[in-house]
């Protein structure tokens, strides 16, 4: 039984006494806190949830999943009674969402995935929601796309969820990171992991290494030395894993250290990466910093990077510090021409796996 623990309200109302965050915000996370209690439901019923749900191609051009579609909507619907927002972007959404008068009281806007990682979802391996907050432009009349176009240095609060053997939510308001684990049988969020910290260094990396030749050279570097481990320039034995899955992949890294990576590429240069800016790079990039990691695009910390348009995407490299650090100096020294061994055509048709 969890009762000698922290509830998460019980945090929550803590952090107001502490005069760290107003009660507008503190409604709020118990607002995200119940779509994601509704959604770990959802989740867990999997087939069983599915049926009589019309899905459809997403803005990104991405095929919905039937629990994509139903976690957009507990969000909107849970968040929007709230009354404490003014508006709200998704991924499974084209264009902003703007609270209709009667619920427009609030003074914050919420971006969020409500399913990451859901191509795992068929083969039920750990799934989650992501969130970002920020506070809403005040005495602006009209609420616009550009309101939401902020960097994520300006967020107020940011967090994760877990769907998988057990319910997780990992919530940073901007003073350190904190896990709560759901106890299913009394429905409440319990704190079990208060503030978490990213080890600063790691023997771990995790990369999609099926786009190997599309990686840019310092990447390609970097994973090389890795995958030489002790007989290499590194010096240790490195081990990889990939779920596919950045909250199952950001939330080990909170419990064990290591490097997540979904880099700039090659593969369709009109995309500069995989991952979206405002719902998924930069609200995992508050909480890896609020851990004591780093996130980057290996050119430039993301939270600085001003958003042009709602579903940007961008070059991901996150987690211990000193890896993120060294992957830094790498795209350095390749931008200035330091990296001429990399530039060679012989190493761009040269592959990792096959030649060591
Ligand atoms: O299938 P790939 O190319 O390995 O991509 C995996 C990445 O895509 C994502 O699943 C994208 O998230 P969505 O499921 O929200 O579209 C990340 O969670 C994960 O890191
Ligand atoms: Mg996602
Ligand atoms: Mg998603």
């Amino acid at each position: 039984m969890s009762y000698h623990r922290m509830t998460l309200s019980k945090f929550l109302l803590e952090q107001r006494k502490m005069g760290l965050i107003d009660p507008g915000l503190g409604s709020l996370i118990n607002d995200i806190e119940s779509a994601c209690k509704y959604v770990a439901a959802a989740v867990s019923k999997g087939k069983l949830a599915s049926h009589e749900v019309s899905v459809g191609v997403n803005v990104q051009g991405e095929e919905q999943k039937p629990l994509d579609v139903i976690a957009n909507e507990i969000f909107l619907k849970i968040c929007e009674q709230g009354d404490q927002l003014q508006g709200m972007v998704s991924e499974e959404m084209e264009t902003p969402y703007i609270i209709p008068p009667e619920h427009r009281r609030g003074k914050y806007l919420l971006i969020y995935d409500p399913l990451d990682g859901s191509s795992n979802l068929d083969v039920n391996l750990t799934v989650g929601s992501i969130f970002s907050v920020l506070r809403a432009p005040e005495g602006e009349e009209q609420l616009e796309e550009k309101h939401f176009l902020r960097p994520g240095r300006e967020q107020v609060a940011a967090g994760f969820t877990l769907y998988g053997p057990s319910v997780m939510f990992i919530l940073t308001l901007g003073n350190g990171v904190n896990g709560f684990t759901l106890d299913r049988e009394v429905g409440i969020f319990t704190l079990t992991h208060p503030n978490m910290q990213i080890s600063p260094s790691t023997k771990e990396f995790a990369i999609n290494a099926s786009n190997e030749r599309f990686w840019e050279p310092p990447v390609r570097r970097y994973v090389e030395e890795c995958i030489k481990g002790k007989t290499g320039p590194r010096g240790k034995d490195f081990n990889m894993r990939w779920i596919a899955s950045m909250v199952a992949e950001v939330y080990r890294i909170l419990i064990r250290g290591g490097l997540f990576m979904y880099p700039r590429d090659t593969k369709d240069l009109s995309k500069p990466g995989r991952l979206r800016l405002l719902y998924e790079a930069n609200p995992m990039g508050f909480i890896v910093e609020q851990a004591g990691g780093l996130i980057s695009t290996g050119r430039e910390s993301i939270l600085d990077v001003v958003p042009k348009s709602l579903h940007q995407r961008i070059a991901v490299i996150l987690g211990s510090k000193e890896e993120v650090e060294l992957l830094n100096r790498y795209h350095k020294d390749y931008d200035s021409g330091k990296q001429e061994e990399f530039e060679s055509p012989l190493f761009a048709t040269r592959s990792l796996f096959r030649n060591l």
